[in-house]
């Protein structure tokens, strides 16, 4: 059996469902809007879940876009994915972004607007070096691989 954690929640809003997830094997548990919303194109939006967590020590949730709501409508998250800390107790709230140029966005109170995603984390101990070990990479980065196109004006 897959295994699982138990995650303490609390309904700040009764009214809306608590977040479930909607077929075996998904990684994402859906959260819903506590309130309407009104995107104009470009807009951004911080919106209540109705949603508090506690998480064991060792882990983090992540608050991760929609993709129906990416692909259909142009919505995603500014900060995706949003960090939620095992420590925070306050609401989750999702910062949902705007991408169209031309249509605004009407959602609406107990849609489903973001996905939570749980996650073990590690926590580092940051160890100084005077220089780090090499490395097949070495310090190539931002496109060092190539294989991209280049905007037409450059
Ligand atoms: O999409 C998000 C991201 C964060 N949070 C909450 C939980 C998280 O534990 C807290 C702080 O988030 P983060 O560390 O990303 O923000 P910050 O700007 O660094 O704020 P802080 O100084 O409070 O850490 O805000 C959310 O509710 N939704
Ligand atoms: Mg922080």
């Amino acid at each position: 059996m897959r295994s699982t954690v138990e995650i303490l929640i609390q309904r700040l809003d009764e009214g809306l469902p608590a977040p479930s997830y909607a077929h075996p094997g998904d990684a994402g548990a859906d959260l819903y809007a506590a309130e309407d919303v009104e995107l104009m194109p470009g807009e951004r939006a911080v919106v209540p879940t109705g949603l508090a967590i506690a998480l064991p020590d060792g882990y983090a949730a992540f608050v991760h876009p929609r993709s129906g709501l990416a692909a259909k409508l142009g919505v995603t998250l500014v900060n995706a994915p949003g960090t939620v800390d095992a420590g925070y107790r306050g609401e989750i709230k999702v910062t949902l972004l705007n991408t169209d140029l031309r249509d605004t966005v009407t959602l609406r109170r107990g849609d489903r607007i973001a996905q939570l995603v749980i996650q073990k984390v590690e926590r580092a101990l940051f160890s100084e070096v005077a220089e780090l070990p090499g490395s097949a990479r070495g310090t190539g980065g931002f496109g060092s691989t190539g294989g991209y196109a280049q905007p037409a004006h450059s």
